[in-house]
């Protein structure tokens, strides 16, 4: 109690006692007992109702306060109050009648800081409390009657329950409150204040007070003691009962009442102490109870403290579970997909397995009847290896036959002359035809080289050439004869075929012909690929065209595709051929590129002209053709020219009667045919100067004229006798370069001596013959073994490499089936594992 607090409560004592929120065991205002309402240790049945009032009527020396008894009958004088602890209230010395000494024995102080609920102002009092049994001894008081307040809370087992703190309170070692129970009047931490206990005061001014317990411990927060006024004692008279029958007053004296009163005290003390005992086993009973319940629900709480875990453990591992289900059920859909995929990989595996088997069975047939071929291969190894023997052999020799072949050929060329005249008449034309001109040439001894012209009358002009075409000969038939020229061609040797004679005579038509008549450009050229091609096993080739016009003595490019071509000359190399700087070589693989470039040479003739015929006529149209070429035995390279020349037309001036371009044309023409025909004669004479360089077509041929080149000239020829005169000239002029060719010593070689060299020919022509049959057989042969050398030769190559193959397969094959069923083991082995895991998760989750 702080001394605010203290002094409030000086100032107005009775505040303990009028607080109307602190219940109140003994209130004489209300005229009623706090305690009946919970009914504690002192509880009474009906029956003992009924008697309350007598028994309860008290004197001052019984232990129960009489009732009417009320407060206002006390004196307000405090003659002490104490707190709990046992102390008087030293501040209220000058205030109380603090009356002399006092003690206690026995019991505790305690303190709480727990809320005391419905205090009031003063919790600090029920804050404060004496534990234990104790008693309490206040001396010196004056004799007299006392009211004694006492003030209780239940501060210390807050949580009840009712009876488990039970005692007994005596006032001057009378029992005032009998088996009192805090709690079940006002729970825990509540004030609870028992008034107006009456207690006497002898001559030894003594005030005992005593606090014993019947159950756990007693409890007091603090003691009032209060002076009572004096309580008249009520005199002796008569009283009256009402008669049951009469309904008269009886008179009962007041010795008779008391006599009635003490047995029927009697007989309710002896119950009360019947109920008392009762009452006491009972609370026994209810303690044990209650400890046995106290033990229960520790256990109950223990149990539930279990069952928390225990249902935590359960959620936990329910979770565990359900993952674990869900782990499951993804590693069963897993498993189903893996099964599946293993189940198809497996099946397939085995499908496989099964084709490799059947493979391997046939490879292993295979490989048997390989084997077994073996010997009969061997065999054909050997006699293969006898034939490619024999081939070589065969090569050699044909080698040799060639060599020989070629110098012979050479010679029957040479002992020909190496300048040839081929002289060919077209037929006669339309026009000819219908203006009636006659014929002038004679064909009779045609086969012979003869060529007679009717010149008039009966006269007849014979002439001698290499070969004599009528107008039936066709162009097979000419190239026929031209052709071994192009083997000097493919053999390294320059030749020059050229066609002279007068305008529309067939030089072009000869030279190169019409798309269904192919002339000896295209057919010499077609023979050089296909012999070429022949070859392509000992020689390489090489093969460029170049296609070139020599018009009014210059040198055009027909290749070329510029229209403003520079002008071209011709030049010498360090080598010493000549050549056309920047002229264009089109190198061609095949015909059809030469037939190309033939057609583009023959259209640019055509642009650049406005009247082609006329054109072709003016001017010296040359093919030129460079072969390369390279023997892959011996490795011997030659190149070699072929020119194949259109030239102009050699019609006399005084006939044509030309002026101006055209006489300058014809001017032209005329002098190139002559520097020609002057260059052929200095070749024949062997003459030291050779005039090559008059014109530029002998300039431009000088490497094909004379030397070791070959020279083939056709010479055309009209049948007509409109052009008796042109014919006569162009026979003429072609019996000149024959006979030079030739020439005049070789003429003058007597009849002897030509007949020998007739008949050495004619040997020599028939040994040529016989060697180029046997020669043609033997290539035959040589093909034919060569071919079946091949053949076998593949074959071979084919069996050893299939027997390769067809081992290496099986090998793989094998490591496959091996690998496979290693695979199929090691699956075998997983699917188990994985089925034993699901069974026992399968397990788990059941
Ligand atoms: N042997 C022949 N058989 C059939 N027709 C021929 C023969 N020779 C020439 N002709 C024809 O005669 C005509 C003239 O021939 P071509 O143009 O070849 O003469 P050309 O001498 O080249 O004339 P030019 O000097 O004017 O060029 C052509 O229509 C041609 O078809």
């Amino acid at each position: 109690m702080d001394d605010s607090q203290l002094n409030a409560f000086l100032q107005n004592p009775d505040t303990l006692f009028t607080n109307p929120s602190i219940p109140r065991v003994f209130d004489w205002e209300k005229n009623d007992m706090a305690l009946n309402q919970d009914k504690p240790s002192s509880a009474m049945d009906e029956d003992e109702e009924e008697s309350s009032v007598d028994s309860m009527l008290c004197d001052s020396n019984s232990r129960l306060i009489p009732f009417g008894f009320s407060k206002s009958n006390c004196t307000d004088e405090i003659m002490m109050f104490i707190n709990a602890g046992g102390e008087a209230l030293n501040e209220a010395d000058s205030r109380m009648k603090f009356l002399g000494d006092s003690y206690f024995e026995g019991g505790n102080v305690m303190q709480t800081n727990e809320h005391i609920a419905e205090a009031g102002d003063c919790p600090f009092i029920y804050q404060s409390a004496r534990f234990g049994s104790f008693c309490y001894r206040f001396n010196n008081f004056p004799p007299g009657d006392y009211f004694v307040d006492l003030h209780f809370a239940e501060i210390i087992n807050t949580n009840g329950p009712k009876g488990m703190r039970v005692f007994n309170v005596y006032m001057q070692e009378e029992k005032v409150l009998s088996d009192f129970d805090i709690f079940s009047v006002v729970g825990a931490n509540k004030p609870l204040q028992v008034d107006d206990l009456r207690v006497s005061v002898k001559e030894d001014g003594l005030i005992a007070m005593r606090f014993e317990g019947v159950i756990g411990s007693p409890i007091v927060c603090g003691i009032c003691v209060r002076k009572a006024q004096n309580i008249p004692v009520p005199q002796a008279s008569q009283e009256y009962l009402k008669c049951n029958n009469c309904a008269a007053d009886i008179e009962v004296s007041s010795a008779q009442k008391k006599l009635m009163r003490t047995k029927v005290t009697d007989k309710y003390e002896k119950k009360i102490q019947e109920l008392t005992t009762q009452c006491q086993l009972k609370t026994h009973e209810c303690h044990e109870a209650w400890m046995s319940l106290t033990a229960a629900n520790e256990q109950l709480e223990k149990v539930r403290m279990e069952l928390d875990n225990k249902i935590f453990q359960t959620r936990t591992l329910d979770e565990t579970v359900g993952k674990q289900a869900e782990n499951l059920k993804n590693i069963t859909s897993r498993y189903g997909h893996d099964k599946k995929y293993w189940a198809a990989a497996v099946h397939d595996l085995q499908e496989k397995i099964m084709i490799m088997k059947n493979e391997h069975a046939q490879l292993s047939h295979d490989a048997h009847a390989c084997a077994e071929s073996i010997p009969e291969l061997n065999k054909m190894v050997t006699g293969i290896q006898a034939l490619v023997a024999q081939s070589e052999d065969l090569k050699l020799k044909y080698s040799e036959e060639q060599a020989k072949r070629k110098e012979l050929y050479n010679q029957i060329q040479e002992t020909k002359g190496n300048i040839r005249v081929f002289c060919r008449c077209r037929p006669l034309s339309k026009e000819e035809i219908s203006a009636g001109c006659a014929l002038v040439v004679d064909f009779d001894a045609a086969k012979d080289g003869d060529l007679g012209i009717l010149t008039g009358g009966s006269t007849k002009k014979t002439f001698k050439f290499d070969q004599v075409y009528t107008p039936k000969d066709n162009q097979v038939d000419v190239f026929a004869d031209a052709s071994p020229l192009v083997t000097s061609v493919l053999d390294g040797y320059n030749v020059c075929i050229f066609a002279y004679g007068q305008t529309g005579t067939g030089k072009t038509f000869t030279m190169e012909g019409t798309d269904q008549n192919r002339g000896v450009n295209y057919r010499t050229l077609e023979q050089l690929f296909q012999i070429a091609k022949e070859r392509s096993e000992t020689f390489m080739y090489n093969i460029s065209v170049s296609v070139l016009e020599v018009y009014n003595e210059q040198i055009r490019d027909l290749l070329s595709t510029s229209p403003t071509s520079k002008r071209l000359e011709i030049k010498q190399s360090a080598e010493g051929f000549h050549h056309v700087p920047g002229i264009i070589e089109a190198k061609v693989d095949n015909i059809k590129e030469v037939w190309n470039v033939l057609q583009i040479g023959s259209n640019s003739r055509a642009v650049g002209s406005t009247n082609v015929n006329e054109h072709s006529s003016r001017s010296h149209c040359i093919l030129h053709i460079m072969v390369k070429s390279k023997n892959l035995m011996t490795g011997d390279c030659t190149k070699s020219k072929l020119w194949l020349v259109d030239l102009a037309g050699s019609e006399r001036l005084a006939k044509t009667d030309a002026q101006g371009e055209r006489l300058k044309e014809a001017q032209n023409i005329n002098k190139s045919l002559s520097a020609l025909g002057d260059v052929i004669y200095a070749l024949a004479t062997k003459s030291s100067h050779i005039p090559y360089r008059n014109s530029k077509l002998t300039h431009l041929l000088q490497d094909s004229l004379g030397g070791d080149s070959k020279t083939l000239m056709f010479v055309q020829i009209s049948p007509s006798e409109r052009d008796l005169s042109e014919t006569l000239s162009s026979l003429n002029f072609a019996t000149r370069v024959r006979g030079i060719e030739l020439g005049p010593a070789k003429r003058q070689v007597d009849t002897s001596e030509l007949q020998k060299m007739k008949t050495m020919l004619d040997k020599a022509r028939q040994e040529s013959r016989s060697k180029d049959e046997s020669l043609r057989k033997l290539e035959e042969s040589l093909q034919n073994l060569e071919s079946k050398a091949k053949g076998r030769d593949q074959v071979y190559k084919t069996q050893q490499e299939k027997i390769k193959e067809l081992e290496c397969q099986l090998e793989l094959k094998t490591s496959m089936q091996n690998q496979s069923e290693k695979q199929v083991s090691q699956l075998s082995d997983r699917l188990k594992g994985r089925e034993e895991i699901c069974t026992g998760l399968q397990q788990k989750v059941d």
